[in-house]
């Protein structure tokens, strides 16, 4: 469970107003708003170049806004930041696999925020890796250096490093890209468990078939938020279209046919 010191506090887990992105001339991101409440899985669904990714680097600290504000469980996000209550799990081609690090390493980067920098990590810290390893089915990976795994590895792996985190807010940019399907199963289970225990979940995908059991809302972007509702609602072809185009069977995956009615 999640635990603040003070209580859980009354603001919702993500309120985003009024952001703008600019990389140069290009405005990756308008006028975005979003408030996401506790115990909540968000699917942020969008066509390439839509801004998810921007979206979730504004958060972190990692693309600068121009306008606009960031709250993370009413704190601005900086601090909620230093208070390690964000995990990010990024897209695979923003991660150097070649670099010599352990499965056991990265799951332990999670444990850092709660760690004094110039001493080596307590039994807790070696305890909590361990669990998070465990859950996510990865205990006997642990001394393996991270290039040497599949694509559903890769991720499980990093979930396991923001499970480590125990951080309130989980962002999760593409889970499920070259993974194979026992691993998203998987990490759909474990996200639906997160949120259960009281962290809120943003998460973005291509995947429209995977929305309904994973997500208890979505929110539709393009460049800013078309819409923000149930799986059901942002899955009606017309709202699709708000995001996708006039052909929301365009994008890559397929709309469950009980909800493209
Ligand atoms: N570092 C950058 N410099 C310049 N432009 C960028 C940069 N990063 C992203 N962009 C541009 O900003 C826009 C939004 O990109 P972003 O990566 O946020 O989209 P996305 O929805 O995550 O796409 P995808 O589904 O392909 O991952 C795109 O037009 C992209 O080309």
């Amino acid at each position: 469970m999640t635990t603040f010191p003070l209580g859980r506090p009354a603001a919702p887990a993500l309120d985003i107003s009024g952001l703008r992105v600019s990389y140069r001339a290009l405005t990756a991101l308008e006028d975005v708003d979003l408030s996401i409440g506790w115990n909540r899985v968000c699917g942020l669904i969008g066509t390439n170049g839509s801004g998810k990714s921007t979206l979730f680097k504004a958060i972190m600290g990692l693309a600068k806004p121009q306008a606009g504000t960031i709250r993370v469980a009413g704190l601005p996000a900086a601090k909620a930041r230093r208070q390690s209550l964000i995990a990010y799990v990024p897209q695979s081609e923003e991660v150097d696999w070649t670099f010599p690090l352990s499965v056991r390493d990265v799951v332990m980067m999670g444990r850092y925020g709660s760690q004094n920098w110039l001493r080596s990590p307590r039994r807790a810290d070696h305890a909590a890796v361990a669990e998070a390893l465990e859950r996510v089915g990865m205990a006997a990976f642990s001394d393996r250096q991270i290039g040497q795994l599949s694509g559903g590895q890769r991720k499980r792996v990093f979930v396991a490093r923001a499970i480590a985190q125990n951080a309130s807010v989980l962002l999760l940019d593409e889970p499920f890209t070259g993974v194979d399907k026992t691993s998203e199963a998987m990490i759909v289970d474990l996200l639906r468990d997160l949120a259960a225990a009281g962290r809120s979940i943003l998460v973005s995908t291509h995947d429209l078939s995977s929305l309904p059991a994973l997500c208890d809302e979505a929110a539709l972007i393009n460049r800013r938020i078309m819409l923000h509702g149930t799986p059901q609602e942002v899955l009606r072809p017309e709202n699709l279209a708000l995001a996708f185009g006039a052909n929301p069977l365009a994008p890559r995956g397929t709309i469950p046919a009980a909800l493209a009615s």
